[in-house]
């Protein structure tokens, strides 16, 4: 895939959780010679910008600009509206510290299939469902975001309104390997 397909493309990890059942702060933790957060930026350098959703003096990686929650505390739909408010008009690739498989790859084949007008664009794991932590948004979106974390929603699934993101099938279920807890994650310091 060319350079052009992360042109109007800002990578952004989320890192602004308590990770509370981890135990201690999940982004910094090493594993297989890496920070988690250093395992999700990784396959994002592609993207003409790169942004860390989280406070201010916490985090550190070369090339990537933080940018502090606009809602702190609220999850992770209240920090993908702080990345769209802070990204340039285009697409944002969101995920988190908790996602360390995902590759350049994963995000290409993400990118490949962004349809005209459709405004999110998610894998579906090996049992069909969502993944919104590991996906694409358009942001278009921002007006819609604002809107449902006004009214109380948390959920970040249904950032994208019903009928407006594409799905894609057929990607490895281990790139999607998700870390909770201590156990998710064996060899890690
Ligand atoms: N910026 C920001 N990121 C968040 C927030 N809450 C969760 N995240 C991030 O969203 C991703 C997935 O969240 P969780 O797995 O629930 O992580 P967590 O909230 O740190 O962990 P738990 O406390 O165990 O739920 C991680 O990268 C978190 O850092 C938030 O309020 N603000
Ligand atoms: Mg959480």
């Amino acid at each position: 895939m060319t350079p052009d397909a992360w042109a109007d493309v800002t990578g952004v990890v989320t890192a602004g959780g308590r990770s509370s059942r981890f135990g201690s702060d999940k982004a910094l933790v090493t594993w297989q010679g890496r920070t988690l957060l250093a395992c999700a930026c990784a396959p994002l350098e592609a993207a003409a910008g790169r942004l860390i959703i989280a406070p201010e003096g916490r985090y550190h990686m070369p090339g990537w600009r933080v940018t502090p929650d606009t809602r702190p505390g609220e999850g992770p739909l209240a920090a993908l509206e702080a990345a769209l408010h802070a990204a340039p008009d285009g697409w944002v690739a969101f995920t988190g510290v908790d996602l360390p498989c995902l590759t350049r790859a994963y995000w290409e084949t993400l990118l490949a299939a962004r349809v005209p007008g459709m405004l999110g664009v998610q894998a579906l794991d090996g049992l069909r469902r969502p993944q919104p932590l590991a996906a694409l948004y358009h942001t278009s979106l921002r007006a819609h975001v604002t809107a449902l974390l006004d009214a109380g929603e948390r959920r970040l699934r249904f950032a994208v309104p019903a009928g407006q993101v594409h799905h894609v099938t057929g990607l490895d279920p281990a790139l999607l390997r998700n870390v909770n807890t201590p156990a998710d994650l064996p060899g890690a310091r």
